[in-house]
């Protein structure tokens, strides 16, 4: 008999190795088709970790280990008296592995991000499994001490995990001299989600002010208020690291001394400038890598664990509820993956990001652009039993969750062009806000212009111009230089203050107040050296056509704003974001032509009697006028600001002078970013590297104004709300004793309340985790019901065999008689025998094939119990 080859858990997307768009460390990826997201799933891999003392130990838990992993690397087996199971992954790593075994299979991750791609590594499993062993490295690793000899000829340190191996290849790779890179910045930041909060763990070790996230388009999801620090080199990155892992939420637990209590993400930004041999203009790559350690599940006994303290209780709560969440946007964007694969047009099911602050984070990493791995971390240990199999299953789910690679390019940031670009808006906002009668008093000196109509402010300029001629006049006269004649020094004409006709004049004899070579300044010249002689008409007529096209512009640029800020106040979902975006893009892109044909008729108005070297500045002016503007956001504007210099605190960890170099390009000795650009505010932090502080659009700005009141102005406020009653020390707030005590009541109220909430909460998914549970054993019975049935059928099945085959054989007895008696060769009978009995054989092996030995093989079904 054959046993069947290990079933895969259901649903397994593509396999990731095949699928990955993700270029091969040693070379640039291609240019082209890179815009276009490549559709790849997760990668998943199982860590095994070895069965610890206090496991095996008698006294304690006297588990065993049930786990192991097949030859084929990607299997791994339980087997446990009440459950015999295999399931297959990408990888699966076996107790005895080292930490570089696992770094060699995720390497491609951190090669991607110094490529301009978004990538992130995520470990999952239950508490103690050793996630924080593999994304950092075991207890008491100093992660400052990973690589010895210098970034650039490291010696990696055994234990190092994901985390710093991957800090240290990363700088490796942004020192190739073979990639073009000729300037990079990486900005790291470190938050940890506690208690569905959010706070920096490199600024804030106290967790006394929790961050909000927010999505911005073109930006992505990001978390206001977060520190990003400006690293150098691998050194810098490490030593924050360090600090952050001080500052994180750990206590003991029975599962494990140092759990940790919170989930984690380590983030890198790269933004680099390449220019590439052969390449024409340069390329800005922008990608960022999620490091993502999550706390561990883990059961609460109410029965057993009743010594649990308020605080454990809200944490353990808020961790198993984050991570069933994470289960549930897993399973959606599964079910979505595997309905894209049937159908590529498929209207795929809400996921629930926005349930938990977690998935929010995440959001991006899960079901966006990014190469994702998952690391599920497991214990062998026989009593995590049920645990062991939620990963499991959670892991099999991921596998079938697709994201969509892509290139993230940028364009280069023109500054000139930008500063051009802003000049202009505002000239062209300040001309259409007065209409006509900017452009008249603009186009100070056109005599072309019917006057009439042209009012005071142009015959006061022709007043003073006249007044000017007459003064250079006399200035001449004492130079002893011939005069030139007043007024009628155009030709036709004898100017007067007060012109009643018509006028045709060379272009570019007067100045256009404010000139510059904005196309707005160049499409009001125009306006004014119109031939027709309705030209004034024309130009009002334009003018308003302008000023119309604006405001309509401006309701646009509200209502993008307005409906933003709806999706971010919960008012509306992201699917009617993204419509009423797509709405607003397009009436945008609408207006924009128009504007542009405006302009383009304004130009052709002037072709026949500008001068050519005037036309020509002018088509360049209109192509800038007509560029779209930039819907980038404040926070994205920000981030590729001019660049501001950098202020080094000397107090670094490694010393007071870390080696400079400029990477991609500099010196041999060290690989050092020393020249980055950093818009926000620059800061010099605890361990030497400076930062900026994420920051929100100017609405959120305006949001925060009140709490900058002065205190004199605070205290006002308070004094007003109080009826005159003292403030304490002018920080606008009252201490009376009932105020204090109401406080206190209300706090109390709100803890039990919250209590109250938890422990329903923790109720219901323990209930919901019995019905699994249950749910599993039932599976598992019917199972072993349908094993049983197929064991009797097959003794059947061999029962008739036996006698089918007893019969043939005495057949064969009585034929072989009978030919014998015709004088047949012995010979010759026996081949015959045999065949028949061959055919016979095959037949019983094809049963034995099909009814399969492996018990394990049928273990899961389609998952739906979970
Ligand atoms: N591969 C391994 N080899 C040896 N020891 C390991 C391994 N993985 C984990 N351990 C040990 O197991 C214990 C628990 O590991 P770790 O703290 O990494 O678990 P965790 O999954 O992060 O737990 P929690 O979710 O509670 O934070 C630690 O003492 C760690 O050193």
């Amino acid at each position: 008999m054959t046993s069947s080859p290990p079933r895969t858990l259901p649903g397994p997307g593509p396999s990731s190795s095949t699928a990955s768009p993700l270029p091969a460390s040693s070379s640039n990826p291609p240019a082209a088709d890179l815009d276009i997201p490549t559709p790849t799933s997760i990668e998943v891999l199982i860590r095994v970790r070895p069965l610890l003392t206090h496991e095996s130990d008698a006294s304690t838990r006297a588990a065993s280990s049930i786990i192991s992993t097949l030859e084929d690397n990607q299997t791994v087996a339980i087997n446990h008296p009440a459950k015999q199971l295999q399931c297959k992954y990408d990888y699966s790593f076996p107790p005895s592995c080292a930490q570089s075994d696992i770094y060699s299979r995720v390497s491609q991750c951190a090669t991607a991000l110094a490529n301009g791609f978004n990538a992130t590594i995520f470990a999952y499993g239950q508490t103690g499994s050793g996630k924080t062993h593999t994304m950092f490295g075991p207890d008491g690793y100093d992660v400052r001490r990973t690589s010895y000899g210098g970034p650039n000829h490291a010696v990696l340190n055994e234990s190092a995990g994901v985390i710093p191996r991957s800090i240290v290849q990363i700088f490796k790779e942004l020192n190739r001299k073979d990639l073009g890179i000729v300037s990079t910045t990486v900005y790291v930041s470190f938050v940890q989600v506690y208690n569905e909060q959010l706070y920096d763990m490199l600024r804030d070790p106290r967790r006394s002010s929790s961050l909000e996230i927010h999505e911005e388009p073109g930006v992505g999801i990001y978390v206001s208020g977060l520190s990003e620090y400006a690293v150098r080199n691998a050194g810098d990155c490490l030593a924050l690291v360090k600090l952050g892992e001080e500052n994180r939420a750990i206590r003991e637990t029975h599962m494990n001394t140092a759990s940790s209590r919170s989930h984690s993400l380590f983030q890198i930004v790269v933004e680099q400038t390449r220019i590439e041999d052969g390449a024409e203009g340069e390329r800005v790559l922008k990608s960022k890598f999620n490091l993502v350690d999550l706390a561990g599940s883990e059961k609460w006994d109410t029965k057993k664990d009743r010594k649990f303290e308020t605080e454990q209780i809200e944490e353990l709560t808020n961790i198993n509820l984050s991570l069933y969440t994470l289960g549930r946007c897993i399973a959606a964007l599964s079910k979505n993956g595997k309905a894209l694969e049937k159908d590529p047009d498929a209207i795929l099911g809400h996921v629930p990001y926005r349930e938990s602050k977690l998935t929010r984070l995440l959001q991006d990493s899960l079901g966006g652009n990014s190469k994702t791995v998952l690391i599920a971390t497991l214990s062998p240990a026989s009593d995590c039993l049920d645990e062991t199999i939620s990963t499991l299953r959670f892991a099999d789910r991921a596998h079938s969750v697709m994201t969509f690679v892509k290139l993230n390019e940028k364009r280069p940031v023109d500054h000139a062009l930008v500063q051009r670009l802003q000049s202009e808006v505002a000239r062209l906002r300040a001309l259409l806000k007065d209409g006509g009668q900017v452009a008249e008093a603009t186009v100070t000196g056109i005599v072309s212009t019917p006057i009439n109509d042209s009012g005071p402010a142009l015959q006061a300029a022709l007043e003073k111009i006249i007044a000017l001629q007459t003064e250079n006049n006399k200035l001449r006269k004492r130079l002893g230089m011939p005069e030139l004649p007043v007024g009628n020094s155009l030709p036709g004409t004898a100017v007067s203050p007060r012109l009643s006709t018509p006028q045709r004049h060379a272009p570019g004899k007067f100045a256009i107040v404010g000139g510059g070579n904005s196309s707005a300044a160049e499409a009001l010249r125009n306006l004014g050296t119109m031939h027709s002689p309705q030209s004034s008409e024309e130009t009002k007529g334009q003018l308003i056509e302008m000023r119309t096209s604006h405001e309509r512009v401006t309701a646009i640029m509200t209502d993008l704003e307005r409906v933003t800020s709806r999706f971010f106040t919960f008012d509306i979902e992201e699917e009617e974001l993204k419509d009423s975006v797509l709405k607003l893009m397009r009436l945008f892109k609408k207006e924009k032509k128009s504007y542009s044909e405006m302009f383009q008729r304004i130009d052709g108005a002037t072709a026949g009697g500008g001068s050519g070297s005037k036309n020509k500045r002018s088509k360049k002016s209109n192509k800038l006028a007509t560029t779209a503007p930039s819907f980038e956001s404040p926070a994205a504007a920000n981030m590729s600001g001019p660049p501001s210099t950098f202020k080094k605190d000397n107090t670094s960890p490694f010393g007071s002078s870390s080696p400079s170099r400029t990477v991609g390009g500099g010196t041999e000795e060290a690989a050092t970013i020393d020249s980055f650009t950093s818009g926000g505010l620059t800061v010099a932090s605890s361990v030497g590297v400076a930062y900026r502080i994420r920051e929100r659009g100017a609405a959120d700005k305006m949001k925060a104004a009140p709490s900058t009141l002065s205190p004199q102005r605070s205290a006002h406020k308070a004094m007003a709300r109080t009826g005159g009653a003292s403030v304490d020390g002018g920080s606008g707030w009252i201490q009376t004793e009932e105020d204090e005590e109401a406080k206190l009541r209300k706090e109390l109220k709100a803890a039990k309340a919250r209590m109250k909430k938890q422990t329903e909460m923790q109720e219901w998914l323990e209930k919901k985790e019995e019905k699994a549970l249950k749910q599993m054993e039932e599976e598992e019975e019917a199972r072993k019901q349908y094993q049983k049935e197929q064991k009797e059928k097959d003794k059947q099945f061999r029962n008739r065999a036996k006698k089918q085959k007893r019969k043939l054989e005495k057949y064969y007895q009585k034929l072989r008689q009978e030919m014998g008696a015709l004088g047949v060769e012995q010979g010759e009978a026996a081949i015959l025998e045999n065949g028949m009995l061959e055919g016979d054989k095959s037949l019983d092996e094809s049963h034995d094939q099909g009814y399969g030995s492996s018990s394990f093989n049928d273990g899961f079904d389609d998952g739906a119990g979970f």
